[in-house]
């Protein structure tokens, strides 16, 4: 029997030798070597936190002791030795385990959020909420990354720990020098000097008015545990600097240089080779090669990330131009306000983030870029459900509630094809700010207008005039079959497809006015979403037809696979198209005046005399 077979609870840690402990770093090495490169995952960080969770675990007792993970993508070891290994089979599947700590997993979790730089601010609260109920036989333990300290949270957490009355809190700052790429910026430099351990004045840490307890070799557990008992013992805020190697121990992630195999896919790990082929371009990887093509164009044009260069997509803007494109580490809300500085300074900015992460820099975006109608382009990567990263990484919210921001155009593209149109569109309009949102994944096949009425997209006509579905987004495959269904039932359905979506295109009043019932199809929170705009809209211009939106409900994602998830939320083809049923189901009440109209031909006419646009 292998000693990690013999870890039920960190209890046990407290019984073995220094021999046993490195044999059991050994296994659990192996372990998650074998089972992320299975199901995919954050092996990297993992990979260089196994001294330090064993270390962790045998000088303080959790749960008493609260150990918090900021962002939580390096907890599978504090999982693994809280009783979760047999759990790893199933990692980030739905109804198996998450891949950032769950309360409802297990009493040793606390902070489910995987949003970084957030675990300092809830060690601050509990360690006041300790000492408020006047509790003083446990301690707070919130470890923190290098990367999540160029968060501007951690330093507004740090200001008040520092100012603040003397309790027990131990901050273990995990430096291992990277993000997904290598850390910058000035704080980085002045890790690197810690880390030197020469002599010289006070680091900025104790000048803060924190104890400061390191440089301590991040693979040695009788290191860590000498400097975390002196640590406990402390009793006051103390920063523990520990250095780790992010990805140590496997030859595929330490050969790694872009990312050290942070976010691993499924992989052969003999080989490093991905398990399963890849399923055409990504949204991704159109967005990264449309931007170089614009940016050849246009030398205004300047990329930010927030320190997610590779996954956003902006590899190749970097290796083409790489003095135009910023990292500014995990720093959304300053990513946002610099874009509107550079904006005010002649320069149009691309601004690539995540959907999710994209809630943090909203009063950025709303008052330092739109409300001075700054030409600034936000790229939405994994917007609407992305899955396997459960309930935090799903970027349900950005339509809802971005739409709220006056003068800001948002995008949906449908395939590839739109993604390279829209963004274009996008970087040309400089009467304020812009944004295009897409999924995760693969783009797939093309879906092409089989005509286009001032902008909207018809993709489908078939039968009479009875429901027209408005698509939105990357969901149009969905929208078609759901027409698919319908006619199978004589049910006629028109698909659009509006491309922008915010602000509203008046063609769809037009649209919907002659239809008997209009939904809206949408990757996005219902409430608020698109869906909600679009039936204010027709409200606001007095059209009759009944609108039924379908998007996410109202509540946080498990994590599954996206397919899974989007089920669970009711959008497949035939949920929608049974509901559609339901609610069409009474006698046709005749719009036409008895003659049969071709929709087409009369949208041409009626453009063409009212508003005027184009018409293909
Ligand atoms: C607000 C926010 N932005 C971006 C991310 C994406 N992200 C996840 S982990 C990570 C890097 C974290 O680096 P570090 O804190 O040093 O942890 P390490 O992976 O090195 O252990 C990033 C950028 C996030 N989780 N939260
Ligand atoms: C923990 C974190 O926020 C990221 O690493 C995220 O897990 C990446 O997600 P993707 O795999 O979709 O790039
Ligand atoms: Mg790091």
């Amino acid at each position: 029997m292998s000693l990690l077979e013999t870890v039920h609870g960190p209890e046990r840690l407290r019984e073995l030798s220094a021999e046993e402990l490195d044999t059991l770093a050994a296994e659990i090495r192996a372990f998650l070597v074998e089972r992320v490169c299975a199901t995919g995952g954050h092996l990297g960080p993992n990979l260089g936190v196994v001294e330090l969770t064993l270390a962790l675990h045998r000088v303080f007792d959790s749960p008493r002791d609260r150990l918090l993970w900021d962002t939580g993508h390096q907890s599978y070891v504090h999982k693994i030795v809280t009783g979760r290994a047999a759990g790893f089979d199933k990692l980030r599947r739905r109804g198996g385990l998450s891949g950032y700590p769950n309360p409802a997993e297990s009493e040793h979790d606390f902070v489910e959020n995987s949003h970084a730089s957030t675990a300092l601010s809830y060690a601050d609260g509990l360690a006041r909420a300790d000492a408020h109920h006047g509790r003083t036989d446990r301690a707070v333990v919130a470890v923190i990354g290098d990367g999540a300290m160029t968060g501007g949270m951690a330093w507004e957490a740090l200001n008040n720990i520092a100012g603040g009355p003397d309790r027990p809190l131990v901050i273990v700052l995990n430096d291992n020098q990277r993000s997904y790429a290598p850390t910058q910026g000035g704080f980085a430099d002045h890790l690197g000097e810690l880390r030197s351990g020469q002599p010289g004045p006070p680091g900025l840490f104790e000048q803060l008015g924190l104890a400061y307890l390191g440089p301590v070799d991040g693979h040695d557990v009788t290191a860590l545990e000498v400097a975390l008992r002196r640590a406990r013992e402390l009793r006051r805020p103390v920063v523990v600097h520990v250095v780790t190697e992010k990805g140590r121990g496997f030859p595929v992630t330490e050969r790694n240089e872009l990312d050290r195999g942070h976010a691993v896919k499924p992989m052969d790990p003999a080989t490093g080779r991905p398990l399963k082929s890849s399923a055409g371009p990504s949204f991704t990887s159109v967005f990264g090669r449309e931007l170089v093509r614009i940016a050849e164009r246009r030398p205004d044009v300047v990329a930010i990330t927030a320190a997610m260069l590779e996954p956003t997509g902006l590899l190749p803007m970097q290796q083409r131009f790489p003095q135009r494109v910023v990292d500014v580490g995990i720093a959304e809300q300053h990513a946002v306000t610099m874009a509107a500085g550079l904006s005010l300074g002649g320069v149009h900015p691309v601004v690539a983030i995540y959907s999710t992460f994209v809630n943090r820099a909203f009063d950025q975006l709303l008052m330092d870029v739109a409300l001075h109608r700054r030409a600034v382009t936000f790229v939405l990567d994994r917007s609407g459900v992305t899955g396997d990263d459960g309930p935090s990484h799903n970027g349900m919210w950005d339509m809802s509630v971005l739409q709220v921001v006056p003068g800001l155009r948002i995008a949906a593209p449908r395939d590839g094809t739109r993604l390279a149109e829209l963004l274009a569109e996008a970087v040309e309009w400089e009467e304020g700010p812009t944004l295009v949102r897409f999924p995760k994944g693969p783009t797939g096949e093309d879906i092409p207008a089989r005509s286009t009425f001032a902008g909207t997209d018809v993709l489908h006509r078939a039968g009479p005039l009875d429901v027209l579905i408005v698509s939105v987004g990357a969901l149009a495959p969905v929208a078609l079959q759901v027409a698919e269904v319908l006619w199978a039932q004589g049910i006629g359905a028109t698909v659009v497809d509006p491309r922008w979506v915010t602000p509203v295109n008046p063609t769809l009043a037009d649209m919907a006015r002659r239809h008997r019932l209009a939904i809206t199809v949408e990757d996005n929170s219902r409430m608020g979403g698109v869906g909600s705009t679009i039936a204010q809209f027709l409200r606001d211009e007095g059209v009759r037809t009944p609108l039924r939106e379908f998007g996410i409900p109202r509540r946080f994602l498990q994590h599954g696979s996206r397919a899974e998830v989007l089920s669970g939320c009711g959008l497949t083809a035939q949920e929608i198209a049974r509901a559609v049923v339901e609610e069409i189901s009474g006698p046709a009440e005749d719009r036409t005046g008895g003659e049969a109209i071709d929709f087409e031909r009369e949208m041409a006419r009626l453009i063409d005399r009212e508003r005027g646009g184009e018409t293909r």
